[in-house]
């Protein structure tokens, strides 16, 4: 079976590599990975954290590129790509516009489309956006429906999609940090972060959502000045997303504090070892809310919605919005309760056990799958 594994941005990279490794490793499977390039500098520094190379990369990212346009290239471009490589199935991940477009132009070549990642709602349209509806049109594309956890699944249920068609596999990116850990075991990490407040436990802050923009980034910035100065023996380290309505907002704010230090995007590795130093995480990143109970680390999760409650009903985050009261409300809950930090480091991580992509890769090789 022919196999096409396609992304364009950083976390679909970090959640998919685990795959294509695997995949190598799967009799039957003839593995192509094709890039999107939606963005290009942060998922070029996630390949190479994978030494992953990609055999189609269609370069679609522009200067300033809007949602419309940005659409129509990943339509076409893709369906170049499907008729050239003519694969038997299209593997997509999660709710970016890569993995619309790309099911999509699979549906009209009539591909079969794997979805990796299935199930995850808020269940308001706009929020966030336009991942949530991305997500939802991918459930009404795909053959195969991989999800994360039980209530990813009890979602897909319910929109009438038959339970024949769902594994529940947990989340690859638990794949990815056990992967990672492993080589850990083997050689301890040695990048840069080793220098960053050497001495220090850590707060790390990752912002970068789109519901966010604005307001509640600025909110955010005034939270993490509120907090920096409460607790000056932390060290915040805040790498900053390369979207330039987020630098625009967050570099003057936030320029010149001691104890905080903006950085550029770090690769997936560094961004590991940062939660495994941290104490608490302040971020509206999806990845990081799955990663961080493999550490033990809380998070405080900084959006009105989040479609990742098992985190929070397992006791690992909380959900406080964009306020700058809540957000450093919710931070000071956290750090007045190193007991409560310390019992997380024992429990299991929601998310995943590490073994999704065996499981995703054996049911694509079943007969039945191999005869779609
Ligand atoms: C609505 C929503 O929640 N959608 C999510 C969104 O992804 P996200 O919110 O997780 O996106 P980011 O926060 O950009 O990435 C996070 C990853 O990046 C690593 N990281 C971070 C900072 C850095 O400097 N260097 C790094 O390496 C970090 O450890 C983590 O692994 O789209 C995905 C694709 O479909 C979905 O799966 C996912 O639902």
């Amino acid at each position: 079976m022919k196999l096409m594994i396609v992304f364009g941005t950083r976390p679909e990279v970090i959640k998919l590599a685990p795959v294509a490794a695997a995949a190598l490793d799967m009799p039957g499977i003839e593995r192509v990975v094709c890039s999107t390039g939606q963005h290009r500098q942060m998922l070029d520094q996630a390949l190479a954290c994978f030494g992953l190379r990609p055999d189609v990369d269609l370069d679609l990212m522009r200067a300033n590129q809007t949602l419309p346009a940005l659409t129509a290239r990943l339509i076409e471009g893709m369906t170049e790509a499907l008729q050239a490589h003519q694969p038997d199935v299209v593997m997509v991940q999660g709710d970016t516009t890569t993995a619309f477009a790309a099911a999509l132009a699979a549906f009209y070549q009539r591909i079969p489309v794997a979805h990796v990642e299935a199930g995850l709602r808020t269940g308001d349209p706009y929020s966030p956006f336009p991942e949530e509806m991305n997500r939802a049109m991918i459930s009404r594309l795909a053959r195969w429906h991989f999800t994360p956890t039980e209530p990813a699944t009890r979602n897909l249920l319910a929109e009438g999609i038959a339970a024949s068609a769902i594994t529940q596999c947990g989340n690859t990116v638990i794949d990815a940090v056990e992967l990672i850990k492993r080589q850990w075991q083997q050689r301890p990490y040695s990048g840069p972060a080793t220098a960053w407040f050497p001495d220090r436990d850590l707060v790390l802050v990752t912002t970068h959502r789109r519901e966010n923009f604005g307001q509640g980034l600025e909110n955010i910035c005034d939270a993490l000045l509120t907090l920096c100065r409460e607790y000056p023996t932390l060290g915040f380290v805040f790498p900053v997303h390369l979207n330039p309505q987020v630098q625009a907002i967050v570099r003057p704010r936030l320029a010149g504090v001691d104890n905080l230090r903006l950085l550029e995007p770090v690769d997936f590795e560094t961004s590991l070892y940062l939660q495994s130093r941290s104490v608490l995480i302040l971020t509206d990143s999806g990845g990081i809310q799955e990663e961080a109970p493999s550490f033990g680390v809380p998070c405080v999760v900084m959006r009105e919605h989040t479609e990742r409650r098992e985190g929070v009903d397992a006791g690992f985050a909380s959900l406080v919005g964009t306020d700058r009261a809540a957000i450093v409300a919710g931070a000071r809950h956290w750090l007045a309760q190193p007991a409560l930090r310390q019992q997380l480091a024992t429990r299991a991580n929601p998310y995943g056990d590490g073994r999704a992509c065996t499981r995703i890769l054996e049911t694509l090789a079943e007969p039945r799958a191999a005869s779609a």
